[in-house]
């Protein structure tokens, strides 16, 4: 059987931070591969650099030194502008405050996005995500008239309805209650699947992490465990 293609491969992969007369050494030659439609859970302590990890891997930040390729792309050998171009519409972000723009619609906030990589039928796909996530009811609501749950479900919508072929969830239950956070991870579960892409979930819920196909740990800027989890469910 061939092996499924890498969806992203991290070689020796450092980030350093801060002033140079005090530098952080953040990421400290990290080494992870994961490939195409997998579902992953990162654990680890605060500080471990797991969001430093997920930025550097979704493009918003640059790597120090080492090999990164994600989605097929060279993101090491990239300026910002290309990292940009190679993160339109491949790769989805979920992050645990839902980071909505007050001034628009639940609709807009999803077709926005899609309109400015000039998407044509844009608004008819966020209609079509927002009612997959169950807020067809809701289109031209505001994020203040949402609850929480709704808020993070739109975020959910904006990141899955370009398609991306890597979700990037940066505790995305976080600001939720149980309740409401099961209900939020079981339907991000549920698009993902229908979608295909490749899931990498922060998280620091363990039973969380353990309907993932796989808990990668943190501790100190490096993988320190990797291992299968027997009760993936997603
Ligand atoms: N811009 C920065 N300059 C200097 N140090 C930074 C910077 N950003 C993050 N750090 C440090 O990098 C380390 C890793 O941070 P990061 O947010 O990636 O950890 P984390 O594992 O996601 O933590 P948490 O679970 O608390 O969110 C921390 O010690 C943090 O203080």
């Amino acid at each position: 059987m061939t092996k499924p293609p890498l969806a992203i491969s991290a070689r020796n992969l450092t980030l350093t931070l801060g002033i140079a007369a005090a530098p952080v050494e953040i990421l400290r030659g990290l080494d992870l591969d994961i490939a195409s439609g997998e579902v992953v859970a990162l654990l680890g302590a605060s500080g471990s650099g797991k969001s430093s990890l997920m930025a550097v891997m979704s493009g918003l930040e640059r790597a120090t030194s080492g090999a990164l390729m994600v989605a097929g792309a060279d993101f090491t050998s990239m300026d910002e502008d290309a990292l940009a171009q190679a993160r339109r519409g491949r790769i989805g972000i979920v992050l645990q405050a839902f980071h909505l723009l007050p001034t628009m619609t639940a609709a807009e906030n999803v077709a926005t996005p899609m309109e400015l990589h000039g998407v044509a039928d844009a608004r008819e796909r966020a209609v079509d995500e927002l009612k997959a996530v169950g807020l067809g009811h809701r289109l031209d609501h505001y994020p203040t008239q949402l609850s929480g749950g709704e808020q993070q479900r739109v975020a959910i919508a904006r990141a899955i309805a370009p398609r991306p072929e890597l979700i990037f969830a940066d505790e995305p239950t976080g600001n939720l209650d149980a309740a409401t956070g099961k209900d939020i991870i079981e339907l991000l579960f549920a698009r993902r699947a229908e979608t295909g892409a490749t899931l990498l979930m922060i998280t620091h819920d363990r039973a969380l992490a353990e309907r993932c196909e796989r808990v990668v740990t943190m501790a100190d800027g490096v993988i320190v465990s990797d291992t299968a989890s027997a009760s993936a469910a997603a």
